[in-house]
């Protein structure tokens, strides 16, 4: 499914656009990172792929079809998991799949496919309550993915996570994204993580939010933890760095 927005802006408030001009085509299957200063409307732009609020100009498109709404076609994954507490794992990754009528044993048997491939089997009958942070962001990603989203957006998702998790959850991300047929557009403040995980990285400008720049990253597929210390690696994080401290020193002169 290939993502496109055209021209889109949008203010909350007249006269105040959060984001503007923002001219962007992401192809089926790709994994995008986005990156920007804490304001730059990182969040908005998910929100506006998301359909959960519309632009203020242009529009966003999905193989042409302009995005009016929320649709199964499109998952979302926030820093927080967000789980229904009184649903155990199984039926909180269940939940978009019964909203949609699946019968039961198609259901079952999709749920049980997603716990098996996030490593949480075992805890199917459990409440979300006894799980960990990483557990919880991993139900979150299943329940997301339970009805095959063409775009899966996440916002900020291992932001709330210790370093050593955060790292497994990279991992376990690329491998999600390699084995499921889905697009992945993910923000992250954290610059190496987005280096590591995308395939291309946009750098949002500030005040209005525009597309400094759109980096591709070139390492390879099999992305393991060395990868961090190559020197590809190393020079392209230092070149998002820069991009990211720029955009921010030039908001602050302005402000
Ligand atoms: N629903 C809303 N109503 C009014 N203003 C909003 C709304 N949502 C976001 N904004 C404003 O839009 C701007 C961009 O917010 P957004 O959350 O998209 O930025 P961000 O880059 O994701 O920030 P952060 O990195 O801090 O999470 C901010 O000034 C914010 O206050």
């Amino acid at each position: 499914m290939t993502l496109r927005l055209d021209g889109v802006g949008k203010e909350f408030a007249p006269g105040r656009p959060v984001l503007a001009d923002l001219d962007l085509t992401i192809a089926p299957g790709e994994f995008v990172c986005v990156v920007g200063a804490s304001g730059s409307g990182k969040s908005t732009l998910l929100s506006l792929i998301a359909g959960l609020t519309r632009p203020t100009t242009g529009r966003v498109l999905l193989d042409g079809e302009e995005v009016t709404g929320p649709g199964p076609e499109r998952g979302l994954v926030f820093q927080t998991a967000s789980l229904y507490p009184w649903r155990s794992v199984a039926r909180n990754v269940a939940f978009g799949l019964e909203a949609l009528g699946l019968p039961r044993a198609r259901r079952d048997e999709r749920v049980g496919r997603l716990l098996d491939e996030v490593g949480l089997a075992h805890l199917a009958g459990a409440l979300p309550g006894r799980l960990s942070g990483g557990q919880q962001q991993r139900v979150a990603i299943a329940r997301a993915l339970a009805c095959s989203p063409r775009v899966l957006s996440l916002d900020e998702p291992f932001g709330a996570l210790d370093v050593q998790t955060k790292e497994d959850m990279q991992l376990f991300v690329r491998q999600v994204w390699q084995e499921e047929p889905t697009t992945v557009i993910m923000v992250t403040h954290d610059v190496e993580e987005a280096v590591f995980l995308a395939q291309r990285v946009l750098v949002l400008s500030c005040d209005p939010g525009r597309i400094a720049r759109d980096l591709a990253v070139d390492l390879p597929v099999e992305r393991t933890l060395p990868v961090k210390r190559s020197p590809a690696f190393l020079a392209l994080r230092a070149e998002v760095e820069d991009l990211v401290r720029a955009e921010h020193r030039a908001h602050q002169a302005r402000v």
